[in-house]
């Protein structure tokens, strides 16, 4: 059966999944679904003090990626036209995990699967790692209001769940091909070798695995 394209961009902040979404869109003409960042009114306090507000957080980026892909399935997939994404909805159990306490965890992760059972899920993923320099760097160059108080440790922790998931998910999934890229050494965003490079591996996978 002919799958259509859903590519979803996944690593830690700071990895590139948006630059790296919004390239794929443009050069394969996919349509790009973008996480909302600045809309969610918690993150700023979410960042001064995690555990007053992580409940409050995680629900809200769950609701808006529920909803985001309801949409998406409808507007776009069902229609045959292809999706990239920045973020794959099982983010939301990786930030929980680290960010709630266990009476709120075990609530959330009840209404994560209710709300996930008949999402549509993408066919490739690709995953952006980083040193913990790399990150914290490209964060502080992009330097959003809301992420003034990141700090350090949270990022390093989130790096090594990230890295234990997706070892996971490779077992897990193995019909979805996982693309690994090592961002430190590709700068796809200002090197155009490194983007051709990358845009093949891409243009392979797309051919081996789904029908455009
Ligand atoms: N491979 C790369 N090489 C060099 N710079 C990069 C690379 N990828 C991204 N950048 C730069 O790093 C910054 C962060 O990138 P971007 O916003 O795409 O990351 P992100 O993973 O989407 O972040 P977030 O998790 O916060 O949504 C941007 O300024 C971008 O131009
Ligand atoms: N707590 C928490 N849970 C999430 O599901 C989540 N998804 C993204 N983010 C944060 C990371 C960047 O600052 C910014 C943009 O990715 O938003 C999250 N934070």
């Amino acid at each position: 059966m002919k799958q259509v394209p859903f590519i979803a961009v996944e690593g830690p902040i700071g990895a590139g999944k948006t630059s790296l979404a919004e390239k794929i869109s443009s050069h394969f003409q996919f349509h790009l679904l973008k996480e909302i960042v600045e809309e969610n009114p918690f993150l700023g306090k979410f960042y001064n003090n995690i555990e007053e507000w992580s409940f409050q957080t995680e629900m809200f980026f769950l609701c808006n990626r529920y909803k985001q892909l309801e949409d998406v399935k409808h507007i776009y997939l069902d229609r045959g036209i292809p999706v990239v994404s920045d973020y794959h909805i099982f983010k939301n159990m990786i930030f929980a995990k680290l960010t709630l306490q266990n009476h709120h965890y075990q609530k959330y992760e009840q209404i994560y699967r209710i709300l996930t059972k008949d999402m549509p899920e993408p066919n490739i993923l690709i995953y952006l790692d980083a040193s913990l320099d790399t990150l914290l760097k490209r964060i502080q160059l992009r330097n959003r209001d809301v992420e003034q108080n990141l700090q350090a440790d949270y990022l390093k922790k989130l790096s090594e769940d990230y890295r234990m998931f997706m070892e996971q998910f490779e077992q897990d999934y193995p019909d979805i091909p996982l693309i690994r890229i090592n961002a430190d050494e590709l700068d796809f965003v200002h090197q155009p070798e490194d983007w051709d490079h990358l845009s093949s591996i891409i243009e392979n996978h797309l051919k081996r695995s789904i029908s455009t």
